[in-house]
Protein backbone atom coordinates (compact mmCIF):
# COMPACT_ATOMS: atom_id res chain seq x y z
CA UNK A 1 0.00 0.00 0.00
CA UNK A 2 1.30 3.31 -0.99
CA UNK A 3 1.12 6.20 1.73
CA UNK A 4 -0.76 9.50 1.22
CA UNK A 5 1.40 11.99 1.12
CA UNK A 6 0.68 15.74 2.66
CA UNK A 7 1.54 18.99 0.94
CA UNK A 8 0.88 22.35 3.08
CA UNK A 9 -0.21 25.42 1.29
CA UNK A 10 0.20 28.72 3.08
CA UNK A 11 -2.00 31.39 1.70
CA UNK A 12 -2.31 34.93 3.75
CA UNK A 13 -1.04 35.92 6.98
CA UNK A 14 -1.28 34.31 10.50
CA UNK A 15 0.91 34.00 13.47
CA UNK A 16 1.16 30.45 14.14
CA UNK A 17 4.25 29.15 16.75
CA UNK A 18 6.52 26.85 14.76
CA UNK A 19 5.81 23.20 15.25
CA UNK A 20 1.83 23.05 15.22
CA UNK A 21 1.43 22.06 11.35
CA UNK A 22 4.33 19.37 10.62
CA UNK A 23 4.09 17.92 7.67
CA UNK A 24 4.99 14.45 9.57
CA UNK A 25 2.59 14.56 11.71
CA UNK A 26 -0.37 15.28 9.85
CA UNK A 27 0.80 12.45 7.70
CA UNK A 28 0.68 10.38 10.55
CA UNK A 29 -2.85 11.78 11.36
CA UNK A 30 -4.06 10.92 7.78
CA UNK A 31 -2.62 7.49 7.51
CA UNK A 32 -4.30 6.81 10.96
CA UNK A 33 -8.01 8.27 10.02
CA UNK A 34 -7.36 6.22 6.34
CA UNK A 35 -6.71 3.02 8.01
CA UNK A 36 -9.50 3.60 10.69
CA UNK A 37 -12.10 4.37 7.69
CA UNK A 38 -9.87 1.05 5.56
CA UNK A 39 -9.72 3.67 2.79
CA UNK A 40 -6.35 3.60 0.76
CA UNK A 41 -6.00 6.56 -0.90
CA UNK A 42 -2.49 7.40 -2.63
CA UNK A 43 -1.61 10.63 -3.78
CA UNK A 44 -1.73 14.07 -2.37
CA UNK A 45 -3.69 15.60 0.32
CA UNK A 46 -3.29 19.20 0.01
CA UNK A 47 -3.18 20.85 3.25
CA UNK A 48 -4.05 24.82 2.60
CA UNK A 49 -3.75 27.06 5.83
CA UNK A 50 -5.11 30.40 5.20
CA UNK A 51 -6.31 34.05 6.76
CA UNK A 52 -9.97 35.21 7.41
CA UNK A 53 -9.99 37.00 4.15
CA UNK A 54 -8.58 34.17 1.90
CA UNK A 55 -11.40 32.05 3.63
CA UNK A 56 -14.44 34.45 2.89
CA UNK A 57 -13.05 34.74 -0.46
CA UNK A 58 -13.07 30.66 -1.01
CA UNK A 59 -16.32 30.40 0.33
CA UNK A 60 -17.88 32.96 -1.56
CA UNK A 61 -16.32 31.54 -4.98
CA UNK A 62 -17.86 28.15 -3.69
CA UNK A 63 -20.60 28.30 -1.91
CA UNK A 64 -21.89 32.06 -3.11
CA UNK A 65 -21.70 33.23 0.71
CA UNK A 66 -19.37 35.74 1.92
CA UNK A 67 -19.01 34.34 5.45
CA UNK A 68 -15.72 32.74 7.62
CA UNK A 69 -15.43 29.53 8.86
CA UNK A 70 -13.30 26.99 10.35
CA UNK A 71 -12.88 24.52 7.66
CA UNK A 72 -13.69 23.33 4.34
CA UNK A 73 -12.74 20.84 2.11
CA UNK A 74 -12.89 19.14 -1.33
CA UNK A 75 -12.69 15.32 -2.40
CA UNK A 76 -11.44 15.04 -6.48
CA UNK A 77 -11.22 11.71 -6.42
CA UNK A 78 -9.64 8.41 -6.28
CA UNK A 79 -7.17 8.00 -8.81
CA UNK A 80 -3.96 6.63 -8.14
CA UNK A 81 -0.92 9.72 -7.36
CA UNK A 82 -3.46 12.72 -8.03
CA UNK A 83 -3.96 15.23 -5.51
CA UNK A 84 -7.21 13.13 -4.03
CA UNK A 85 -8.38 16.53 -1.29
CA UNK A 86 -8.02 19.51 0.32
CA UNK A 87 -8.51 20.32 3.62
CA UNK A 88 -8.34 24.29 4.06
CA UNK A 89 -8.50 25.73 7.46
CA UNK A 90 -8.60 28.92 8.58
CA UNK A 91 -6.10 29.98 11.42
CA UNK A 92 -7.31 32.41 13.21
CA UNK A 93 -11.18 31.29 13.50
CA UNK A 94 -8.90 27.90 14.51
CA UNK A 95 -6.43 29.76 17.18
CA UNK A 96 -9.78 31.65 18.80
CA UNK A 97 -12.19 28.20 18.91
CA UNK A 98 -9.76 26.69 20.87
CA UNK A 99 -9.29 29.85 22.92
CA UNK A 100 -13.00 29.56 23.09
CA UNK A 101 -13.44 25.62 23.70
CA UNK A 102 -10.19 25.62 25.92
CA UNK A 103 -7.99 23.31 23.62
CA UNK A 104 -4.69 23.57 23.01
CA UNK A 105 -4.07 24.97 19.36
CA UNK A 106 -2.38 21.61 17.91
CA UNK A 107 -5.38 19.83 19.38
CA UNK A 108 -7.95 22.26 17.63
CA UNK A 109 -5.93 22.37 14.44
CA UNK A 110 -6.11 18.42 14.50
CA UNK A 111 -9.66 18.31 14.92
CA UNK A 112 -10.44 20.85 12.35
CA UNK A 113 -7.60 18.58 10.23
CA UNK A 114 -10.05 15.02 10.85
CA UNK A 115 -12.80 17.51 10.48
CA UNK A 116 -12.24 18.30 7.10
CA UNK A 117 -10.72 14.85 6.26
CA UNK A 118 -13.32 13.27 7.08
CA UNK A 119 -15.67 15.08 5.08
CA UNK A 120 -13.27 14.25 2.01
CA UNK A 121 -13.92 10.90 2.87
CA UNK A 122 -17.63 11.01 2.53
CA UNK A 123 -19.29 11.85 5.83
CA UNK A 124 -21.58 14.52 6.13
CA UNK A 125 -22.85 16.83 9.64
CA UNK A 126 -26.01 18.28 8.35
CA UNK A 127 -28.70 15.90 9.98
CA UNK A 128 -27.77 15.87 13.94
CA UNK A 129 -27.11 11.87 13.74
CA UNK A 130 -24.89 12.59 10.97
CA UNK A 131 -23.26 15.34 13.23
CA UNK A 132 -23.06 12.70 15.83
CA UNK A 133 -21.31 10.34 13.57
CA UNK A 134 -18.76 12.62 12.61
CA UNK A 135 -18.23 13.72 16.35
CA UNK A 136 -17.59 10.77 17.63
CA UNK A 137 -15.04 9.88 14.90
CA UNK A 138 -13.45 13.10 15.47
CA UNK A 139 -12.94 12.88 18.97
CA UNK A 140 -11.95 8.78 18.60
CA UNK A 141 -9.09 9.65 15.75
CA UNK A 142 -7.73 12.77 17.84
CA UNK A 143 -7.37 10.43 21.11
CA UNK A 144 -5.70 7.65 18.72
CA UNK A 145 -3.46 10.11 17.50
CA UNK A 146 -2.55 11.74 20.65
CA UNK A 147 -2.27 8.35 21.98
CA UNK A 148 0.29 7.91 19.11
CA UNK A 149 2.06 11.19 20.07
CA UNK A 150 2.41 10.37 23.73
CA UNK A 151 3.95 6.51 22.51
CA UNK A 152 6.51 8.50 20.19
CA UNK A 153 7.55 10.72 23.63
CA UNK A 154 7.82 7.55 25.55
CA UNK A 155 10.04 6.14 22.75
CA UNK A 156 12.25 9.00 22.08
CA UNK A 157 13.19 9.28 26.24
CA UNK A 158 14.17 5.54 26.00
CA UNK A 159 16.36 6.22 23.44
CA UNK A 160 18.05 9.12 25.02
CA UNK A 161 18.86 6.59 28.15
CA UNK A 162 20.89 4.23 25.83
CA UNK A 163 24.21 5.07 26.81
CA UNK A 164 23.33 4.51 30.55
CA UNK A 165 23.17 1.44 29.92
CA UNK A 166 25.73 -0.71 31.66
CA UNK A 167 26.63 -3.76 28.96
CA UNK A 168 30.31 -4.61 29.16
CA UNK A 169 29.57 -8.21 28.85
CA UNK A 170 26.95 -8.70 26.53
CA UNK A 171 27.86 -5.68 24.37
CA UNK A 172 23.90 -4.97 23.73
CA UNK A 173 22.64 -1.92 25.41
CA UNK A 174 19.11 -1.80 26.67
CA UNK A 175 17.05 1.06 27.42
CA UNK A 176 13.26 1.56 29.03
CA UNK A 177 10.75 4.24 29.59
CA UNK A 178 7.72 3.45 31.88
CA UNK A 179 4.56 5.63 32.06
CA UNK A 180 2.73 5.60 35.24
CA UNK A 181 -0.60 6.38 35.30
CA UNK A 182 0.19 9.67 36.76
CA UNK A 183 1.87 10.79 33.94
CA UNK A 184 5.45 10.74 35.23
CA UNK A 185 8.31 8.67 32.94
CA UNK A 186 10.60 6.28 35.23
CA UNK A 187 13.33 4.99 32.59
CA UNK A 188 15.42 2.27 32.96
CA UNK A 189 18.82 0.52 31.72
CA UNK A 190 20.34 -3.22 32.06
CA UNK A 191 23.13 -3.50 34.40
CA UNK A 192 25.32 -6.19 33.90
CA UNK A 193 27.51 -8.16 36.13
CA UNK A 194 30.78 -9.61 36.63
CA UNK A 195 29.06 -12.96 37.52
CA UNK A 196 26.83 -12.81 34.68
CA UNK A 197 23.72 -13.94 36.16
CA UNK A 198 23.08 -10.96 38.55
CA UNK A 199 22.69 -8.79 35.30
CA UNK A 200 19.25 -7.20 35.40
CA UNK A 201 17.24 -6.01 32.13
CA UNK A 202 16.04 -2.30 31.74
CA UNK A 203 12.42 -3.17 32.16
CA UNK A 204 12.96 -4.37 35.52
CA UNK A 205 15.14 -1.23 36.69
CA UNK A 206 12.45 0.94 35.83
CA UNK A 207 9.77 -1.37 37.42
CA UNK A 208 11.82 -1.20 40.69
CA UNK A 209 12.68 2.56 40.15
CA UNK A 210 9.20 3.23 39.39
CA UNK A 211 8.02 1.17 42.91
CA UNK A 212 10.62 2.39 45.06
CA UNK A 213 8.73 6.11 44.25
CA UNK A 214 5.94 4.99 45.12
CA UNK A 215 3.93 4.41 42.25
CA UNK A 216 2.70 1.26 41.30
CA UNK A 217 0.50 1.57 38.21
CA UNK A 218 1.58 1.54 34.42
CA UNK A 219 0.17 2.64 31.49
CA UNK A 220 3.19 2.15 28.92
CA UNK A 221 6.73 0.56 29.08
CA UNK A 222 8.82 1.73 25.76
CA UNK A 223 12.02 -0.63 25.21
CA UNK A 224 14.69 -0.04 22.97
CA UNK A 225 17.86 -1.64 22.19
CA UNK A 226 21.22 0.00 20.73
CA UNK A 227 21.06 -2.55 18.09
CA UNK A 228 17.78 -0.56 16.79
CA UNK A 229 16.36 -4.17 16.79
CA UNK A 230 13.09 -5.52 18.45
CA UNK A 231 14.12 -5.86 22.02
CA UNK A 232 10.89 -8.22 23.38
CA UNK A 233 11.15 -8.13 26.83
CA UNK A 234 12.00 -12.03 28.97
CA UNK A 235 9.92 -14.04 30.45
CA UNK A 236 11.34 -12.55 34.37
CA UNK A 237 10.28 -9.09 32.80
CA UNK A 238 6.78 -9.97 31.77
CA UNK A 239 5.88 -11.38 34.81
CA UNK A 240 7.63 -8.61 36.86
CA UNK A 241 5.58 -6.19 34.58
CA UNK A 242 1.96 -8.55 35.43
CA UNK A 243 2.67 -8.27 39.02
CA UNK A 244 1.65 -4.26 38.78
CA UNK A 245 -0.30 -3.47 35.47
CA UNK A 246 -2.11 -6.47 33.61
CA UNK A 247 -3.16 -4.19 31.17
CA UNK A 248 0.30 -2.17 30.29
CA UNK A 249 1.06 -1.54 26.60
CA UNK A 250 4.42 -3.00 25.83
CA UNK A 251 5.91 -0.81 22.87
CA UNK A 252 9.19 -2.34 21.28
CA UNK A 253 10.58 0.14 19.66
CA UNK A 254 13.26 0.16 16.21
CA UNK A 255 12.63 3.92 16.44
CA UNK A 256 10.05 6.27 17.27
CA UNK A 257 8.40 5.39 14.05
CA UNK A 258 8.74 1.91 13.65
CA UNK A 259 7.03 0.07 16.83
CA UNK A 260 4.76 -2.49 17.95
CA UNK A 261 2.29 -2.01 20.43
CA UNK A 262 1.71 -5.40 22.53
CA UNK A 263 -0.38 -6.68 25.53
CA UNK A 264 0.74 -9.00 27.92
CA UNK A 265 -2.00 -11.45 27.42
CA UNK A 266 -0.30 -12.06 24.09
CA UNK A 267 3.11 -11.94 25.25
CA UNK A 268 2.76 -13.89 28.29
CA UNK A 269 -1.02 -15.72 28.35
CA UNK A 270 -0.54 -17.57 31.15
CA UNK A 271 1.47 -15.89 34.08
CA UNK A 272 1.75 -16.99 36.80
CA UNK A 273 0.04 -16.45 39.95
CA UNK A 274 -0.92 -17.20 43.40
CA UNK A 275 -4.56 -16.73 43.50
CA UNK A 276 -6.52 -19.36 41.75
O1 LIG B 1 14.26 -7.13 27.07
C1 LIG B 1 15.46 -7.19 27.39
C2 LIG B 1 16.31 -8.16 26.89
C3 LIG B 1 17.65 -8.13 27.29
N1 LIG B 1 18.09 -7.20 28.15
C4 LIG B 1 19.49 -7.15 28.56
C5 LIG B 1 19.92 -8.18 29.54
C6 LIG B 1 21.38 -8.29 29.26
O2 LIG B 1 22.08 -7.26 29.96
C7 LIG B 1 21.51 -7.99 27.78
C8 LIG B 1 21.73 -9.22 26.93
O3 LIG B 1 20.82 -10.20 27.24
O4 LIG B 1 20.30 -7.37 27.42
C9 LIG B 1 17.24 -6.22 28.65
O5 LIG B 1 17.65 -5.35 29.40
N2 LIG B 1 15.95 -6.25 28.24
ZN1 LIG C 1 14.09 -9.03 31.09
Amino acid sequence: MKASQIRIVECGEFNLQRGVILKRKFEKLLQLVLKGERRDLSGILNLVLVDTEKMRELKERFFGKRESSDVMSFFYGEEEDQTWGEVIICIPVALEQAKVAGNSIDDEISLLFIHGLLHCLGYDDQEPQDLQVMSEKQEHYLNAFKKYLLFEKLINKALKQLDLSYAPYSGYRVASALLCTDGTIVTGVNVENASFGLSICAERVAVSKAVSMGKRDFEAIAIVSEKRDFCYPCGACLQVLTEFSPGIKVLVARSSEDFKVLGLEELLPHSFSLKQ
